[in-house]
Parts: structure tokens; C-alpha cells; sequence
């Protein structure tokens, strides 16, 4: 379902605009054009997920709007045509999300990187690590109006702790001085474990000495916050560690991906496989390394179109996905794609690839108006003790001897020998 978004706005031009930014998140929006409105509105309707309120309305100049949708718990995002410091004083004073000066149309694009932070925070968890208790619960206010998910420590141990547990903490805001591990000492522990591309964290202190912002950047935090800091600096701060962050991630997953199928691509197969196999050697757990082909796929392309090719290839994707769940899966290039599975054994581990095979052979891909059926041709080794790129080697030979025995079928490496 959309969240509702209160567009409190006396200009129809920037009411409109405002309206499209939020139409574009997917928001419903209510809009309301003075004060009166507002109450009678809020009155009987408070189901908003936030509000962009005008400071000055015709009914209410002097910014009241703000203070009455956030007694009703919206919450709010104030736009002004004002500059003066004494405004932006007394709008800062109230728990809003944000103000936005409305200078240019540079003012509309923050409101929409605003609203989408806004409705995706949550997905970004944060531990606030200070033992005192009243800068504790500030730090969480200012975050939890963010809507971020927020975790919390009274020191630096009990930090360490709670990154433990907790697995998809993103940032850590400590405070300098605490009892047991102070901020530059979790700092550092941190950084043994986590580097700066998987967990930012931010350094905190009341102290007026600037030597402790260097301390904390050269023990590894991402920046410094000196206090007491007004709302507008932290949540730049936040923001700005945070979109780092997701954009590394972003770049990662780009790098190790296959852009049309979005499986592992041929680098970051490797590494993994690489790496499960040592795990599957030492611990001698049963697994299979299968090399995919599919058959005549030339003549999809020639049938077809490159379009329905792509189709297909996503389709095999989505296959091996629901067959291969716990399994690393690859489009290792073209229409050549790869599996590294563990299983009970190697009965058990045929079963599965086999039966994904057949799967794929009785079905029918919808392309267009037209229907395609596929078959595939594979190739496996198991419990391989040899490096990948032989496993690799030898599992391709397999896949030959499958196309060259007539296709839509699995051959075992080495089988060919006993026969
Ligand atoms: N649509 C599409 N086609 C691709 C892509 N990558 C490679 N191909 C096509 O895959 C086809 C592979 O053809 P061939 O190597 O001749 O093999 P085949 O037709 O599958 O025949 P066999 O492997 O012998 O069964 C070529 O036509 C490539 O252009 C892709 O990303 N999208």
C-alpha cells in the first residue's frame, strides 16, 4: 500500500511541483493549502507517513502550521522562503526532519533525496555507543526521527558486543571518554575486524581540545562530530557516511554481478567457489561443481531476436535459482552458466542437477506471442580435490562429451572412463 504524504502548501505552482516529486516515491498525497485546513484535515485523518509544510501560510505567517501537524506525530519536513537565522532557529527547535530553504530548484531535488532517506532508513542500523545516558537518547531521537534502525551501548565492550549480534550494524556513533573501552580503543578494535567499505564509524566529543579529531581519524573513523552540534551538521554528517557506504555497495555489487541475470558473474564465482571448496575438502563435505550449457541457444537469437535470448538467459537464471538455493551460482559468460553445490552425496548431489535439467526441459518460456522450450547440457565433478580452474577444465570436458552424446542431458567427469 502507498504512504500518504500532507503537502501543506499555499502556492499551486510549488504545491504541483511537490506533488510530482512525491508521486515519483510512489506517495499518495493529500494537499492542504492554509492552517484552517490543516486542523479541520488532522482532525479526523492523521494516517500520514510525513508532511512538507510551508513555514509561512496566510492564516498562519509565522510558522504555527509546523507545531500543530507535530502534535499530531507527523512527521515533518518544513519548507521556507525565509533565511534569516532567527527562523531557522526557531524551526530547528522543534523536532522536525528537516528544513529546506526555498532558494532554487536545487531546494526540490534535497526534498526528494529527503523523502526517499525518509522511507528508506530503516534498512540502515545504527549503534550509538555513550555512557551518558542524556547524549545517549539525543543521538537516538535525532536518528529515530530519520526513521533509522538504532542500536545501543553504554561503552566501548559493550559495543563490541552488540556489533557482534547485531550483523547488519552499518555505522557506529561513539562517544570519546567511557568506562571499560573508551571511543578511541573501540575504534580501533573495530577497524581489526571491519574495514571503512563495510561499517563507518563516527567519533564524538564534548572536549574543546581539536586533537581529538585527529586521534579518531587516524585510528580509523570516517569523521568527527564535536559537541554540542546543531541537527543540521549531524544529519549531514550521517547522510553523507551513509550514501558512501551504499555506494561502495552499489560498486561492489555491479563489479561482482552479472548485469542481465544479476547471478554471480565469472570473477566473483571464483573467489567464492574458491573459497567453499576449502571448507568442503577439510571438512570432507560431499559437493558438485556443474559447468551449464544451453543447447543450440545460437537459434534462439536467429529465431527469435538477441531480446529473446536475454529473456532466456534470465529464465535459466531464475531456474537455477529456485533448484539451487543454498548452491553459488554463476553466469560464468554467454550462455554458459555454473553451480557449486554441497549436498549428502554424490547420489543426492546428481539428483538435484538432474532434476533442475529436466525441469527446464519440460517447460515453456512466454516470449511474446510465441512460446520457447529449452534443453540444457551439463557437465560435473564432484568431490574434486584439484584446483577450480582443473575442476573447472574437467567439467567442461564433461559438458562436450554431453553435447556431443546428443545433448539435454548430465555427464559425470571421469564416468566416460569406467565405460
Ligand atoms: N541473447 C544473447 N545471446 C548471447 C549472449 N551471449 C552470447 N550469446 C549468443 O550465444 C550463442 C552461442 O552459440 P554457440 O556457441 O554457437 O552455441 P549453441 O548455439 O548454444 O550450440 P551448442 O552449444 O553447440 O548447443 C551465440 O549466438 C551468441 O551470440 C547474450 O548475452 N545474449
Amino acid at each position: 500500500m502507498s504512504q500518504r504524504l500532507l503537502v501543506v502548501e499555499d502556492s499551486k505552482p510549488i504545491a504541483t511541483v511537490i506533488r510530482q516529486i512525491a508521486r515519483s516515491l510512489k506517495f499518495d498525497v493529500v494537499i492542504a493549502t492554509n492552517l484552517a485546513e490543516v486542523e479541520h484535515l488532522l482532525s479526523s485523518d492523521t494516517d500520514f507517513f510525513a508532511a512538507t509544510i510551508d513555514y509561512a501560510l496566510p492564516d498562519a505567517l509565522d510558522g504555527e502550521a509546523i507545531a500543530c501537524v507535530l502534535s499530531y506525530g507527523i512527521p515533518s519536513i518544513v519548507m521556507t522562503g525565509k533565511m534569516d537565522d532567527e527562523t531557522r532557529q526557531k524551526i530547528l527547535s522543534q523536532p522536525v526532519i528537516d528544513y529546506i530553504p526555498k532558494e532554487n530548484s536545487q531546494a526540490f531535488l534535497y526534498l526528494k533525496r529527503v523523502l526517499h532517506w525518509q522511507l528508506t532508513n530503516h534498512q540502515n542500523t545504527i549503534l550509538v555507543v555513550d555512557d551518558s545516558s542524556a547524549a545517549r537518547n539525543h543521538v537516538v531521537e535525532l536518528l529515530k526521527r530519520r526513521n533509522f534502525n538504532v542500536v545501543t551501548a553504554n561503552n566501548g565492550l559493550q559495543a563490541l558486543d552488540k556489533l557482534a549480534q547485531h550483523k547488519n550494524i552499518k555505522m557506529v556513533i561513539t562517544d570519546l571518554e567511557m568506562p571499560e573501552m573508551g571511543g578511541i580503543e573501540l575504534t580501533n578494535e573495530i577497524r581489526r575486524t571491519y574495514t571503512r567499505e563495510q561499517l563507518s564509524v563516527i567519533g564524538i566529543s564534548g572536549a574543546s581540545n581539536g586533537i581529538h579529531s585527529a586521534r579518531f581519524i587516524k585510528n580509523g573513523a570516517d569523521d568527527f562530530l564535536r559537541k554540542p552540534f546543531c541537527p543540521e551538521e549531524f544529519y549531514c554528517r550521517i547522510m553523507q557516511n551513509i550514501e558512501n557506504l551504499n555506494n561502495i555497495t552499489k560498486i561492489q555489487h555491479a563489479a561482482n554481478t552479472d548485469y542481465l541475470t544479476d547471478l554471480a558473474n565469472r570473477r566473483s564465482f571464483f573467489r567464492a567457489a574458491e573459497q567453499r571448496i576449502k571448507e568442503y575438502v577439510s571438512k570432507t563435505v560431499p559437493y558438485a561443481l556443474a559447468m551449464i550449457d544451453i543447447d543450440l541457444f545460437k537459434q534462439v537469437n536467429d529465431n527469435f531476436g538477441h531480446e529473446a535470448g536475454d529473456q532466456v538467459l534470465k529464465v535459466v537464471a531464475l531456474y537455477m535459482r529456485k533448484h539451487f538455493s543454498s548452491g553459488l551460482t554463476a553466469r560464468l559468460g554467454g550462455e554458459e552458466f555454473a553451480v557449486l553445490l554441497c549436498g549428502l552425496d554424490t547420489d543426492n548431489l546428481y539428483n538435484k542437477i538432474d532434476d533442475f535439467r529436466r525441469d527446464i526441459a519440460v517447460s515453456t518460456i512466454p516470449i511474446g506471442e510465441n512460446t520457447i522450450s529449452i534443453t540444457l547440457s551439463i557437465g560435473v565433478v564432484f568431490d574434486s580435490q584439484e584446483s577450480l580452474p582443473m575442476q573447472i577444465n574437467q567439467a567442461d570436458n564433461a559438458l562436450y562429451l554431453a553435447k556431443e552424446n546428443g545433448r539435454n542431458q548430465v555427464v559425470v567427469s571421469g564416468s566416460e572412463l569406467e565405460d
